[in-house]
């Protein structure tokens, strides 16, 4: 057999294997690393957190991607120049958490990675009948695998939108098998730049489980604090708790069709935009607004949107929402979340034993897991693929 599938066969045989989940999401605040043992596959599936850390990425390596983050129309060398150049980088930042966990990358089984989403268009985005759902992370897997000497499982969004997806959430599939509980109705919800939830009854009816992207998460109170106050973001919601919620902006942001739309559905900072807000304030005649009231309208408008799809969805007899994500330590959200959901019971992913902040790169870990052990699972209507594709060392 040729070395590299006795390589894949050999992990697959193991009882259990260590895994590294990688996860660079829309905020662009890091890369999050986390170190997982996986054994099983399913809803068999068991997993320990051996190490976690998030790597903050210098500005320069920010300003580099956001050159192409959620841009129409990007130089095509560059976008080359980075693809390469965030997989070799990805790489390089792993290596460096090993050393520092005392781990010898060949007693590593596989990296997971996600790379970086530069851009997000579902056909509802782009608008263009003649095209699929479509979205591109980038930062190759073979820089990762060749740079690391360790197999690496990459780009896991394109089966989806090959099998009728929109490319996202994925974290459906972890979150099924993270969060499900029998007799009680929950819902697993990530804020990250952009939010989601995963709605998961305690009848075990998978057919009624509902994923879906609920709008905006962190992303435009982050470009408002960068935008306005020079700050990557409203740390413990400071700046929003000395402002004042405008009803008539909050109202405007809310009128757009992504909300009423069906579940699921995905967006991004494509749609949610500063752009965005600044329609927002001329329809509502609020361009006058303080920047700490908009910063706090813009926090409300977060709540808003995440508690009007659980309520317009028929979700309201959940008994738990387990958040993570950044926006877990956004007190402002977690606040107006508890208070427009009450009585549900709100904490954060620690409940279940998943560190909050390292859920999204176990999801990529257990993702990974998967692909390589695991069967297509049957969720109500949702692509039921592997996903990932797989690039060897050597
Ligand atoms: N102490 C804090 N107070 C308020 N907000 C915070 C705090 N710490 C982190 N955040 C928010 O969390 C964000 C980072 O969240 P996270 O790492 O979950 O995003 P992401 O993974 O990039 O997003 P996505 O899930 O959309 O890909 C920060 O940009 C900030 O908005
Ligand atoms: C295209 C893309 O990168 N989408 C992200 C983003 O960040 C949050 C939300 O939008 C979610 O749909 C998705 O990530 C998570 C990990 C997911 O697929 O579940």
């Amino acid at each position: 057999m040729n070395r590299n599938l006795q390589h894949l066969f050999n992990i697959a045989q193991k009882p259990q294997r260590l895994v590294v989940g990688l996860m660079s999401g829309t905020s662009l605040d890091g890369l999050d690393i986390a170190l997982c043992r996986f054994s099983g596959h399913g809803m068999a599936t068991k997993f320990e957190l051996l190490e976690f850390t998030t790597t903050p990425y210098a500005a320069d390596f920010k300003a580099e991607i956001q050159q192409l983050f959620a841009k129409k129309i990007i130089g095509l060398e560059k976008l080359t120049l980075m693809n390469a150049y965030v997989g070799s980088f990805h790489a390089e930042l792993i290596l460096a958490a090993l050393k520092q966990w005392g781990v010898s990358p060949a007693d590593v089984d596989m990296i997971a990675s996600h790379g970086q989403t530069i851009y997000h268009a579902p056909k509802r985005l782009h608008g263009q009948a003649a095209y699929p759902n479509a979205t591109l992370q980038i930062g190759d897997g073979d820089h990762i695998a060749v740079k690391t000497g360790i197999l690496t499982i990459s780009d896991m969004r394109q089966k989806h939108i090959a099998a009728g997806g929109e490319g996202a959430p994925l974290a459906l599939y972890g979150d099924v098998i993270m969060g499900s509980q029998t007799g009680e109705d929950r819902i697993l919800l990530n804020i990250g730049g952009i939010a989601n939830l995963t709605w998961l009854p305690g009848n075990g009816n998978g057919a009624e489980i509902i994923c879906c992207d609920t709008g905006p998460g962190n992303t435009l109170i982050d470009a408002a604090c960068r935008k306005y106050f020079d700050m990557p973001y409203d740390e413990d919601s400071r700046i929003a708790l000395s402002g004042k919620v405008s009803e008539a902006l909050l109202d405007a942001l809310l009128d757009n069709p992504y909300f009423k739309a069906p579940a699921p559905k995905t967006t991004g900072p494509e749609l949610f935009s500063i752009a965005y807000v600044e329609k927002a304030q001329q329809v509502s005649n609020t361009t006058g607004l303080s920047l700490r009231d908009i910063v706090a309208t813009l926090s409300a408008f977060t709540v808003k949107s995440i508690s009007g799809f659980i309520q317009d969805n028929g979700m309201q007899s959940v008994k738990r929402i387990l958040i993570s994500g950044g926006g877990a330590k956004n007190k402002f959200v977690v606040d107006g979340l508890t208070a427009e959901l009450a009585p549900a019971m709100i904490s954060d992913t620690n409940y279940l034993g998943v560190n909050p902040d390292a859920k999204e790169a176990i999801l990529f870990a257990l993702l990974g897991n998967e692909a390589l052990v695991g069967e297509p699972m049957h969720i109500g209507g949702n692509p039921a693929v592997l996903m990932g594709k797989f690039s060897f060392a050597g």
